[in-house]
């Protein structure tokens, strides 16, 4: 029997500094998320960062957590209930780090009879530290512990015509009746690094003003890439005119450069440069979460005023949205069914 199963992040078990400590530790020394040699990400990550990061870090969290929980996984849930509503397929959700682990979603397939697993990390568009680490992990589970299972993985979506609708619909949607003189888009940041590493040509990928617009294999995997292009395909689909959107980069942790522009320093920029009302959409997310909800509805906003901006509004992720639910609905048809696809 088929199955789904979508992987998210993941979050702490509640935004108690020892939890945010335990959460942070796991995540951190994921080799493909700090992806320095074991002794130096050991001493970055236990010698410095968990020493450090998460009193601020559950200071964060307490601030956006919910009754019901983190608000990624309440979302992540939500969703796939949603799914599960319209699909008789066994739908599970795992996160990539924490308490719901990916072999704990398999087993609950595979206790429901499963034996091919349609795999869906929820991220648009492919990193290093994001998708790769959710395949790598999810295979070597499937070796160790369920070897009869086949595991398909949907590849990022970010350029699929459906979701670009569906995020331009939500969009607009959301900004209407509203004034804004600018469109940020913001993606969480990766390390340049990251990208030079995921560069499957060895060549292409130079992190310059043209690289990723010109065509090339090097894309399938270029983050980078994949962020600019979900902004070029939103942009034209919404018709915005040219000087009244942008990219940047969110959540840069540590020294070493990240992809830019900033995301702070960009809306320090707008801000100076005159805009007063703007709004921001976050599509590297497809739910909302601290990065969302605390790092730019509330810190961005307040960088925002204190420059003399006047209205910012924040797009919500696609969360549990019925035409995104509708859509990987779709998805999970055509790979279920194919022969039901039209010719
Ligand atoms: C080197 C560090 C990090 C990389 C690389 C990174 C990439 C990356 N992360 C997301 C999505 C999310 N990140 C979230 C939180 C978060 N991310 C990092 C570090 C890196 N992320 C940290 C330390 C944290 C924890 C919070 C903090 O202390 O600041 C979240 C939110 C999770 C939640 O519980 O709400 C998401 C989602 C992407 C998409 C990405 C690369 C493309
Ligand atoms: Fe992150
Ligand atoms: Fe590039």
């Amino acid at each position: 029997m088929k199955g789904i199963l979508f992987v998210n992040l993941g979050s702490p078990d509640s935004p108690n500094p020892k939890d945010v400590k335990k959460y942070l530790g796991e995540f951190l020394m994921d080799e493909r998320v700090i992806d320095v040699p074991l002794w130096a990400r050991t001493l970055l990550v236990k010698g410095i960062i968990l020493n450090t990061r998460p009193k601020a870090s559950a200071a964060a969290y307490q601030k956006i957590w919910w009754e019901e929980g983190s608000p990624l996984i309440v979302i992540s849930e939500r969703l796939k209930k949603k799914v599960q509503k319209r699909i008789m397929y066994p739908v599970a959700l795992a996160m990539r780090y924490g308490s719901m682990t990916i072999k704990k979603g398999l087993q609950e397939l595979v206790d429901k009879g499963v034996d091919e697993v349609l795999l869906i990390p929820l991220y648009p568009q492919f990193a290093m530290a994001t998708t790769e680490t959710i395949l790598v992990l999810t295979e070597e589970i499937r070796k160790a512990n369920f070897p009869n299972l086949t595991i398909t993985d949907l590849p990022a979506f970010y350029n699929n015509k459906g979701y670009i609708e569906v995020l331009s619909d939500s969009i607009s949607k959301h900004l209407e009746g509203k004034t804004y003189d600018h469109l940020l888009f913001s993606y969480h940041g990766v390390p340049e690094r990251h990208i030079f590493k995921s560069d499957v040509t060895n060549s292409h990928c130079k992190i310059d003003k043209s690289c990723c617009a010109k065509p090339s294999s090097a894309h399938e995997f270029c983050y980078r890439h994949q962020c600019f292009e979900v902004t070029r395909l939103v942009a034209k689909k919404l018709d915005l005119k040219p000087n009244t959107f942008s990219t940047s980069f969110q959540s840069r942790l540590g020294f070493d450069p990240w992809l830019q522009p900033y995301t702070d320093r960009t809306i320090e920029r707008l801000g100076k440069q005159g805009v007063k009302n703007m709004a921001i959409v976050t599509p590297a997310f497809v739910s909302d979460c601290l990065e969302t909800l605390e790092e730019i509805a509330m810190e961005g906003q307040e960088i925002f005023h204190e420059i003399g901006g006047d209205n910012f509004t924040t797009v919500p992720c696609l969360n549990d949205d019925d035409a995104w639910v509708d859509l990987l609905t779709e998805w999970i048809l055509n790979w279920a069914e194919p022969e039901k696809l039209p010719v």
